[in-house]
């Protein structure tokens, strides 16, 4: 089954400093380092082209400066793109008129930001309601669907209480609660848990898991963490300097990277609960494809920690079962130690 794009970008720039409208048709979009460097201007998106599926959490991550901010605000045209396109459902967002461009953020996207953004002077139930007050939605059943985003978050007993009366981790779920009272379709987070402790922020990504598992949206999650990224991330886009390096999931970011940037991201990463056998198996040939009859066959899509024990006691190479139930490679002590250590 093909995947359904929701959001397109395509050939996307945005650089920043003086005189740069103009400067890409200057230079046919396709500028050399140099010339950016004696106009004076960052590329700090520099033509970018990826698509997010629906339903997906996409992350995208690179060290500070790579430009993750600067892409995400322009899928959203917080920021104007200086080139490209961006569909959204199929709409060029960059065609589009101020005013259905304001529609399509209030009633398709949800947008969570580092710093929170929340009311001082409002209570907990106020600033999660906020954004249908704007929509001009009733009082009451604003406060209604307001109450049950308290609960979603785990913050009942605290709705009215004031965001300085919150711990970071609280204030930071008032601003997850208030980015999906608008019912959005896609969700935008730019670094949300990156201002909150390491035992709070693993606990934040954990509910978040399970809160994704029950809305099913489409996720553009910033992040310069990679282990935040694998534990989150359907696929890992990586930036550097405003390029998009890669793009893909963490064990084709693992077993594949693109360049010594993307390897550098992924040196630490847990690769045993990352590779999957099919990736380290020795393939069987075509013609020897049979049905599994060994007791101890191993299946393709398992992780390596799943398998690691069974191959390590065993004294031959084990037989790797595809979901029909069929040989369709084998895998040995050498191929783990191998995948592990490489
Ligand atoms: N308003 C601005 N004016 C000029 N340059 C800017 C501006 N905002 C960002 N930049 C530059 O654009 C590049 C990308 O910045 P951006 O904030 O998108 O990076 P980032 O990856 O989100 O960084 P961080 O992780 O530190 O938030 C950087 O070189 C930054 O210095």
């Amino acid at each position: 089954m093909s995947k359904s794009v929701k959001i397109s970008c395509k050939n996307l720039w945005h650089l920043f400093g003086k005189g740069s409208a103009g400067f890409l048709d200057k230079h046919q979009h396709n500028p050399s380092e140099a010339d950016l460097a004696s106009a004076g201007l960052i590329a700090a998106v520099h033509d970018v082209s990826f698509d997010v599926y629906a339903g997906e959490i996409l992350v995208i991550m690179g060290l500070s400066g790579s430009g993750k901010s600067t892409l995400v605000r322009c899928l959203t045209r917080l920021i104007e793109p200086s080139a490209g396109q961006v569909l959204f459902d199929g709409v060029d967002l960059l065609q589009a008129s101020s005013r259905s461009l304001t529609d399509i953020r209030r009633r398709k996207m949800g947008m969570v930001f580092q710093n929170f953004g929340l009311l001082p002077h409002r209570t907990v139930l106020d600033n999660i309601a906020f954004p249908l007050e704007i929509q001009k939605v009733p009082k009451a059943d604003r406060l209604t669907k307001a109450q049950e985003l308290v609960a979603t978050v785990g913050l009942e007993g605290r709705e009215h209480n004031f965001p300085r009366e919150l711990s970071g981790g609280q204030q930071q779920r008032v601003g997850i609660a208030r980015s999906l009272i608008g019912e959005c379709d896609v969700w935008f987070l730019d670094e949300p848990f990156s201002a909150l402790d390491p035992l709070i922020r693993r606990e934040m990504q954990d509910e978040f898991v399970s809160l994704q598992s029950r809305l099913n949206k489409t996720i553009v999650f910033v992040t310069h963490d990679f282990d935040e990224a694998v534990r989150l991330g359907d696929r890992v886009a990586i930036m550097k300097d405003g390029h998009l390096s890669q793009i893909g999931t963490a064990e084709e970011l693992l077993m594949t990277p693109a360049n010594d940037y993307v390897k550098k991201f992924v040196q630490h990463a847990p690769r045993a609960k990352l590779i999957t056998t099919q990736k380290i198996m020795v393939p069987a040939k075509a013609g020897d494809i049979s049905v599994a009859t060994h007791a101890n066959a191993v299946k393709a899509t398992d992780v390596l920690e799943k398998i690691a024990q069974r191959v390590i006691e065993a004294d031959k190479a084990l037989p790797v079962v595809d979901a029909a139930g069929l040989v369709v490679g084998q895998v040995s002590r050498e191929n783990l130690a191998r995948a592990l250590f490489q």
